[in-house]
Protein backbone atom coordinates (compact mmCIF):
# COMPACT_ATOMS: atom_id res chain seq x y z
CA UNK A 1 0.00 0.00 0.00
CA UNK A 2 3.13 2.11 0.17
CA UNK A 3 3.18 5.20 -2.07
CA UNK A 4 -0.88 4.93 -2.22
CA UNK A 5 -2.29 8.94 -2.67
CA UNK A 6 -4.97 9.51 -0.06
CA UNK A 7 -7.53 9.97 -2.75
CA UNK A 8 -6.62 6.33 -3.19
CA UNK A 9 -6.97 5.44 0.47
CA UNK A 10 -10.64 6.97 0.62
CA UNK A 11 -11.63 5.16 -2.37
CA UNK A 12 -10.16 1.47 -0.84
CA UNK A 13 -12.15 2.73 2.69
CA UNK A 14 -15.21 3.50 0.56
CA UNK A 15 -15.37 -0.20 -1.28
CA UNK A 16 -14.19 -1.54 2.15
CA UNK A 17 -16.89 -0.14 3.93
CA UNK A 18 -19.44 -0.74 1.54
CA UNK A 19 -18.35 -4.33 1.32
CA UNK A 20 -18.62 -4.76 5.35
CA UNK A 21 -22.01 -3.21 5.47
CA UNK A 22 -23.17 -6.08 2.86
CA UNK A 23 -21.92 -8.84 4.59
CA UNK A 24 -21.89 -7.74 8.25
CA UNK A 25 -24.81 -7.34 10.73
CA UNK A 26 -24.18 -4.08 12.11
CA UNK A 27 -22.78 -5.65 15.70
CA UNK A 28 -20.28 -7.30 14.05
CA UNK A 29 -19.47 -4.36 11.33
CA UNK A 30 -15.86 -4.43 12.83
CA UNK A 31 -14.92 -7.66 13.38
CA UNK A 32 -13.08 -8.93 10.07
CA UNK A 33 -13.03 -12.44 11.25
CA UNK A 34 -16.80 -12.74 11.11
CA UNK A 35 -16.86 -11.37 7.11
CA UNK A 36 -17.07 -14.54 5.47
CA UNK A 37 -20.17 -17.05 5.31
CA UNK A 38 -22.65 -14.33 6.44
CA UNK A 39 -24.68 -14.10 3.04
CA UNK A 40 -28.27 -14.96 4.39
CA UNK A 41 -27.01 -13.08 7.47
CA UNK A 42 -30.05 -10.88 6.84
CA UNK A 43 -32.52 -13.95 7.61
CA UNK A 44 -31.33 -12.91 11.35
CA UNK A 45 -33.06 -9.48 11.18
CA UNK A 46 -36.39 -8.57 12.36
CA UNK A 47 -37.02 -5.70 11.56
CA UNK A 48 -39.30 -3.71 9.01
CA UNK A 49 -36.57 -3.23 6.48
CA UNK A 50 -35.82 -6.99 6.59
CA UNK A 51 -39.75 -7.65 6.54
CA UNK A 52 -40.76 -5.76 3.38
CA UNK A 53 -37.79 -6.33 1.58
CA UNK A 54 -36.68 -10.28 1.96
CA UNK A 55 -33.37 -11.91 1.99
CA UNK A 56 -31.19 -11.40 -1.43
CA UNK A 57 -31.35 -14.88 -2.95
CA UNK A 58 -27.52 -16.07 -3.98
CA UNK A 59 -27.99 -19.44 -5.90
CA UNK A 60 -26.38 -19.24 -9.55
CA UNK A 61 -28.91 -17.91 -11.91
CA UNK A 62 -29.60 -19.65 -15.87
CA UNK A 63 -26.91 -17.52 -18.06
CA UNK A 64 -28.26 -17.47 -21.71
CA UNK A 65 -25.46 -16.32 -24.31
CA UNK A 66 -25.49 -12.78 -25.87
CA UNK A 67 -24.92 -11.04 -28.51
CA UNK A 68 -24.76 -7.46 -29.44
CA UNK A 69 -26.72 -5.93 -32.46
CA UNK A 70 -24.25 -6.52 -34.73
CA UNK A 71 -25.20 -10.40 -34.53
CA UNK A 72 -21.43 -11.29 -34.72
CA UNK A 73 -20.08 -14.02 -32.97
CA UNK A 74 -17.73 -13.13 -29.30
CA UNK A 75 -13.86 -14.89 -30.34
CA UNK A 76 -12.08 -13.30 -26.91
CA UNK A 77 -15.35 -13.32 -24.45
CA UNK A 78 -18.44 -14.65 -23.42
CA UNK A 79 -21.13 -12.84 -23.16
CA UNK A 80 -24.50 -14.07 -21.50
CA UNK A 81 -27.33 -12.50 -19.27
CA UNK A 82 -29.32 -14.49 -16.48
CA UNK A 83 -32.64 -15.52 -17.51
CA UNK A 84 -35.23 -13.26 -15.85
CA UNK A 85 -33.14 -11.38 -14.07
CA UNK A 86 -31.58 -7.95 -15.08
CA UNK A 87 -27.93 -9.50 -14.35
CA UNK A 88 -25.37 -9.70 -17.50
CA UNK A 89 -21.61 -11.38 -17.25
CA UNK A 90 -18.77 -10.65 -19.61
CA UNK A 91 -16.13 -12.73 -19.39
CA UNK A 92 -12.61 -12.43 -20.62
CA UNK A 93 -12.06 -16.04 -22.02
CA UNK A 94 -8.27 -16.35 -22.80
CA UNK A 95 -7.79 -18.43 -19.52
CA UNK A 96 -4.45 -20.18 -21.33
CA UNK A 97 -2.92 -16.93 -21.37
CA UNK A 98 -4.57 -15.92 -17.85
CA UNK A 99 -6.98 -13.66 -19.42
CA UNK A 100 -4.61 -11.29 -20.96
CA UNK A 101 -6.03 -8.27 -23.28
CA UNK A 102 -5.01 -7.96 -27.39
CA UNK A 103 -7.20 -5.58 -28.82
CA UNK A 104 -9.76 -7.77 -30.27
CA UNK A 105 -10.15 -8.77 -26.80
CA UNK A 106 -10.94 -5.00 -25.90
CA UNK A 107 -12.66 -4.16 -29.46
CA UNK A 108 -15.29 -7.18 -27.73
CA UNK A 109 -15.36 -6.12 -24.80
CA UNK A 110 -16.82 -2.49 -25.89
CA UNK A 111 -19.24 -4.18 -27.89
CA UNK A 112 -20.52 -6.10 -24.84
CA UNK A 113 -20.29 -3.50 -21.76
CA UNK A 114 -22.17 -1.35 -25.25
CA UNK A 115 -25.10 -3.79 -25.09
CA UNK A 116 -25.33 -4.30 -21.94
CA UNK A 117 -25.80 -0.27 -21.27
CA UNK A 118 -27.97 -0.06 -24.33
CA UNK A 119 -30.29 -3.05 -22.67
CA UNK A 120 -32.95 -1.70 -20.40
CA UNK A 121 -33.73 -4.73 -18.76
CA UNK A 122 -30.05 -5.03 -17.63
CA UNK A 123 -29.21 -3.18 -13.99
CA UNK A 124 -26.12 -4.80 -13.17
CA UNK A 125 -23.16 -6.01 -15.14
CA UNK A 126 -20.61 -8.85 -13.52
CA UNK A 127 -16.99 -8.57 -15.07
CA UNK A 128 -14.63 -11.69 -14.90
CA UNK A 129 -12.60 -14.04 -15.93
CA UNK A 130 -12.66 -17.45 -17.47
CA UNK A 131 -11.39 -19.99 -14.76
CA UNK A 132 -9.92 -19.46 -11.03
CA UNK A 133 -6.11 -18.15 -11.85
CA UNK A 134 -6.54 -14.83 -13.13
CA UNK A 135 -9.19 -12.31 -13.80
CA UNK A 136 -6.60 -10.55 -15.82
CA UNK A 137 -3.09 -10.18 -16.19
CA UNK A 138 -3.33 -7.24 -18.63
CA UNK A 139 -1.98 -6.67 -22.00
CA UNK A 140 -0.99 -9.53 -24.03
CA UNK A 141 2.85 -8.85 -24.14
CA UNK A 142 3.25 -10.96 -27.43
CA UNK A 143 0.99 -8.16 -29.48
CA UNK A 144 2.79 -5.31 -28.31
CA UNK A 145 4.49 -3.45 -30.59
CA UNK A 146 6.20 0.32 -30.57
CA UNK A 147 2.93 1.89 -30.99
CA UNK A 148 0.79 -0.36 -28.72
CA UNK A 149 -0.74 -3.50 -28.80
CA UNK A 150 -1.49 -4.77 -32.88
CA UNK A 151 -3.26 -8.00 -33.88
CA UNK A 152 -4.81 -8.16 -36.94
CA UNK A 153 -4.03 -5.06 -38.64
CA UNK A 154 -0.36 -3.08 -38.61
CA UNK A 155 -0.56 -0.29 -36.40
CA UNK A 156 -0.85 -0.12 -32.67
CA UNK A 157 -3.14 1.04 -29.70
CA UNK A 158 -3.62 1.45 -26.59
CA UNK A 159 -7.21 1.06 -26.55
CA UNK A 160 -7.75 -0.45 -23.23
CA UNK A 161 -7.94 3.18 -22.12
CA UNK A 162 -11.07 3.75 -24.10
CA UNK A 163 -12.85 0.45 -22.01
CA UNK A 164 -11.94 1.99 -18.71
CA UNK A 165 -13.20 5.05 -19.63
CA UNK A 166 -16.71 3.25 -20.73
CA UNK A 167 -16.75 0.85 -17.83
CA UNK A 168 -16.33 4.65 -15.83
CA UNK A 169 -18.92 6.43 -17.22
CA UNK A 170 -21.36 3.16 -18.11
CA UNK A 171 -24.27 4.54 -15.55
CA UNK A 172 -25.02 0.94 -14.23
CA UNK A 173 -23.13 -0.58 -11.83
CA UNK A 174 -20.08 -2.68 -12.92
CA UNK A 175 -18.96 -5.53 -10.50
CA UNK A 176 -15.60 -6.93 -11.14
CA UNK A 177 -15.65 -10.48 -10.04
CA UNK A 178 -12.15 -11.74 -9.45
CA UNK A 179 -10.61 -15.33 -9.25
CA UNK A 180 -6.43 -14.96 -9.62
CA UNK A 181 -4.01 -12.57 -10.86
CA UNK A 182 -5.30 -9.26 -11.46
CA UNK A 183 -2.28 -7.42 -12.34
CA UNK A 184 -0.95 -4.66 -14.73
CA UNK A 185 -4.04 -3.36 -17.03
CA UNK A 186 -6.08 -6.09 -15.29
CA UNK A 187 -5.62 -4.21 -12.08
CA UNK A 188 -6.73 -0.92 -13.62
CA UNK A 189 -9.75 -3.25 -15.03
CA UNK A 190 -10.93 -4.02 -11.77
CA UNK A 191 -10.31 -0.50 -10.54
CA UNK A 192 -12.92 1.24 -13.13
CA UNK A 193 -15.13 -1.01 -11.75
CA UNK A 194 -17.61 0.22 -8.91
CA UNK A 195 -17.25 -2.72 -6.78
CA UNK A 196 -15.18 -5.88 -6.71
CA UNK A 197 -15.71 -9.31 -5.40
CA UNK A 198 -12.54 -11.13 -4.75
CA UNK A 199 -11.97 -14.98 -3.99
CA UNK A 200 -9.53 -15.73 -1.04
CA UNK A 201 -6.51 -16.70 -4.26
CA UNK A 202 -7.00 -13.02 -5.52
CA UNK A 203 -3.36 -11.54 -6.22
CA UNK A 204 -3.73 -7.45 -6.72
CA UNK A 205 -1.08 -5.71 -8.41
CA UNK A 206 0.79 -3.40 -10.83
CA UNK A 207 3.24 -5.27 -12.68
CA UNK A 208 3.53 -2.55 -15.89
CA UNK A 209 7.13 -1.50 -14.73
CA UNK A 210 8.33 -5.18 -14.54
CA UNK A 211 7.56 -5.48 -18.37
CA UNK A 212 8.61 -2.30 -19.43
CA UNK A 213 4.94 -0.32 -19.02
CA UNK A 214 3.29 1.33 -16.58
CA UNK A 215 -0.17 3.10 -16.17
CA UNK A 216 -0.26 6.47 -14.98
CA UNK A 217 -3.50 6.59 -15.21
CA UNK A 218 -6.53 4.61 -13.25
CA UNK A 219 -3.72 2.14 -12.19
CA UNK A 220 -3.49 2.59 -8.72
CA UNK A 221 -3.98 0.45 -5.66
CA UNK A 222 -4.42 -2.82 -3.91
CA UNK A 223 -7.39 -4.42 -2.67
CA UNK A 224 -8.33 -7.99 -1.72
CA UNK A 225 -11.01 -9.60 0.30
CA UNK A 226 -11.92 -13.33 1.91
CA UNK A 227 -14.71 -14.86 0.31
CA UNK A 228 -15.72 -18.59 -0.01
CA UNK A 229 -18.71 -18.22 -2.54
CA UNK A 230 -17.75 -16.07 -5.60
CA UNK A 231 -20.39 -16.50 -7.88
CA UNK A 232 -22.97 -16.32 -5.54
CA UNK A 233 -21.67 -14.12 -3.23
CA UNK A 234 -21.32 -11.63 -6.50
CA UNK A 235 -25.03 -12.51 -7.29
CA UNK A 236 -26.38 -11.68 -4.47
CA UNK A 237 -24.91 -8.42 -4.31
CA UNK A 238 -26.50 -7.95 -8.31
CA UNK A 239 -30.11 -9.00 -7.21
CA UNK A 240 -29.92 -6.54 -4.18
CA UNK A 241 -28.63 -3.89 -6.70
CA UNK A 242 -31.24 -4.60 -8.86
CA UNK A 243 -34.25 -4.61 -5.78
CA UNK A 244 -33.26 -0.64 -6.38
CA UNK A 245 -34.83 2.29 -8.08
CA UNK A 246 -32.64 2.42 -11.31
CA UNK A 247 -32.58 6.46 -11.81
CA UNK A 248 -31.60 6.57 -8.05
CA UNK A 249 -28.85 3.91 -8.79
CA UNK A 250 -27.89 5.58 -11.95
CA UNK A 251 -27.15 9.03 -10.13
CA UNK A 252 -25.43 7.49 -7.27
CA UNK A 253 -23.37 6.01 -9.91
CA UNK A 254 -22.58 9.40 -11.42
CA UNK A 255 -22.24 11.22 -7.93
CA UNK A 256 -19.63 8.31 -6.34
CA UNK A 257 -17.50 9.20 -9.62
CA UNK A 258 -17.91 13.11 -9.70
CA UNK A 259 -15.68 14.82 -7.94
CA UNK A 260 -12.68 12.28 -8.95
CA UNK A 261 -13.61 12.97 -12.76
CA UNK A 262 -13.47 16.27 -12.18
CA UNK A 263 -15.27 18.13 -15.25
CA UNK A 264 -15.95 14.75 -16.60
CA UNK A 265 -17.54 13.79 -13.60
CA UNK A 266 -19.95 17.33 -14.08
CA UNK A 267 -20.26 16.46 -17.37
CA UNK A 268 -22.28 13.19 -16.47
CA UNK A 269 -24.29 14.54 -13.69
CA UNK A 270 -25.34 17.37 -15.35
CA UNK A 271 -26.49 14.83 -18.53
CA UNK A 272 -28.35 13.04 -15.89
CA UNK A 273 -30.24 16.63 -14.47
CA UNK A 274 -30.77 17.27 -18.40
CA UNK A 275 -32.38 13.18 -18.73
CA UNK A 276 -34.27 13.90 -15.64
CA UNK A 277 -35.58 17.11 -16.84
CA UNK A 278 -36.45 16.38 -20.38
CA UNK A 279 -39.36 13.86 -18.40
CA UNK A 280 -41.22 16.87 -16.48
CA UNK A 281 -43.67 19.11 -18.17
CA UNK A 282 -41.38 22.33 -17.87
CA UNK A 283 -38.92 20.53 -20.27
CA UNK A 284 -41.73 19.29 -22.55
CA UNK A 285 -43.10 22.70 -22.92
CA UNK A 286 -40.05 24.13 -24.26
CA UNK A 287 -39.74 21.43 -27.22
CA UNK A 288 -43.80 21.43 -27.93
CA UNK A 289 -43.37 24.94 -28.19
CA UNK A 290 -40.27 24.61 -30.21
CA UNK A 291 -42.20 22.09 -32.49
CA UNK A 292 -45.04 24.14 -32.97
CA UNK A 293 -43.61 26.99 -34.21
CA UNK A 294 -45.39 29.16 -30.41
CA UNK A 295 -43.52 30.84 -28.12
CA UNK A 296 -43.24 28.84 -24.92
CA UNK A 297 -45.04 29.55 -22.00
CA UNK A 298 -43.14 29.02 -18.59
CA UNK A 299 -45.69 30.90 -16.51
CA UNK A 300 -47.32 27.97 -14.82
CA UNK A 301 -43.84 26.62 -13.61
CA UNK A 302 -43.41 27.83 -9.70
CA UNK A 303 -39.70 29.17 -9.57
CA UNK A 304 -38.95 27.05 -6.37
CA UNK A 305 -37.19 28.70 -3.20
C1 LIG B 1 -0.15 -13.26 -14.34
C2 LIG B 1 1.06 -14.08 -13.94
C3 LIG B 1 1.61 -13.62 -12.59
C4 LIG B 1 0.58 -15.54 -13.84
O1 LIG B 1 1.66 -16.38 -13.50
P1 LIG B 1 1.45 -17.96 -13.64
O2 LIG B 1 2.71 -18.58 -13.16
O3 LIG B 1 0.18 -18.38 -13.01
O4 LIG B 1 1.25 -18.24 -15.19
P2 LIG B 1 2.31 -18.11 -16.40
O5 LIG B 1 3.21 -16.95 -16.18
O6 LIG B 1 2.91 -19.43 -16.66
O7 LIG B 1 1.30 -17.71 -17.59
C5 LIG B 1 0.58 -18.72 -18.32
C6 LIG B 1 0.68 -18.38 -19.78
O8 LIG B 1 0.06 -17.12 -20.01
C7 LIG B 1 0.98 -16.22 -20.60
N1 LIG B 1 0.71 -14.87 -20.13
C8 LIG B 1 0.31 -14.49 -18.92
N2 LIG B 1 0.17 -13.17 -18.85
C9 LIG B 1 0.46 -12.69 -20.07
C10 LIG B 1 0.51 -11.39 -20.66
N3 LIG B 1 0.17 -10.28 -19.95
N4 LIG B 1 0.87 -11.28 -21.95
C11 LIG B 1 1.19 -12.38 -22.67
N5 LIG B 1 1.18 -13.62 -22.18
C12 LIG B 1 0.82 -13.78 -20.91
C13 LIG B 1 2.35 -16.72 -20.17
O9 LIG B 1 3.36 -16.28 -21.04
C14 LIG B 1 2.14 -18.22 -20.23
O10 LIG B 1 2.19 -18.62 -21.59
P3 LIG B 1 2.87 -20.03 -21.99
O11 LIG B 1 2.83 -20.04 -23.49
O12 LIG B 1 4.24 -19.99 -21.43
O13 LIG B 1 2.00 -21.09 -21.35
C15 LIG B 1 2.19 -13.98 -14.96
O14 LIG B 1 1.79 -14.64 -16.14
C16 LIG B 1 2.57 -12.57 -15.31
O15 LIG B 1 3.27 -11.92 -14.57
N6 LIG B 1 2.12 -12.10 -16.46
C17 LIG B 1 2.48 -10.80 -17.02
C18 LIG B 1 1.72 -9.69 -16.33
C19 LIG B 1 2.08 -8.37 -17.00
O16 LIG B 1 3.17 -7.90 -16.89
N7 LIG B 1 1.12 -7.77 -17.72
C20 LIG B 1 1.31 -6.64 -18.57
C21 LIG B 1 1.41 -5.30 -17.79
S1 LIG B 1 1.41 -3.91 -18.87
C22 LIG B 1 -0.27 -3.72 -19.20
O17 LIG B 1 -1.07 -4.55 -18.91
C23 LIG B 1 -0.75 -2.50 -19.88
C24 LIG B 1 -1.61 -2.66 -20.94
C25 LIG B 1 -2.10 -1.55 -21.62
O18 LIG B 1 -2.90 -1.71 -22.67
C26 LIG B 1 -1.75 -0.26 -21.19
C27 LIG B 1 -2.24 0.89 -21.82
C28 LIG B 1 -1.87 2.15 -21.39
C29 LIG B 1 -1.02 2.30 -20.30
C30 LIG B 1 -0.51 1.19 -19.65
C31 LIG B 1 -0.87 -0.11 -20.08
C32 LIG B 1 -0.40 -1.27 -19.44
O19 LIG B 1 0.47 -1.14 -18.39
Amino acid sequence: MAGMTGKEFEAINRRMASLAGHLLPAQGAGNPSASIALSNCSAQFDDTYHRVHGDVPSHIPEWKPALDESGKEFIDIIYEKAVGEGIAKITINRPERRNAFRPQTVKELMRAFNDARDDNSIGVIIFTGKGTKAFCSGGDQSFRGKEGYADYDSFGRLNVLDLQVQIRRLPKPVIAMVAGYAVGGGHVLHMVCDLTIAAENAVFGQTGPKVGSFDAGFGASIMSRLLERLEEETIKWCREINRNSPMAVRLCKSAVNAADDGHLGLQQIGGDATLLFYGTEEGSEGKNSYLARRKPDFSRFPRLP
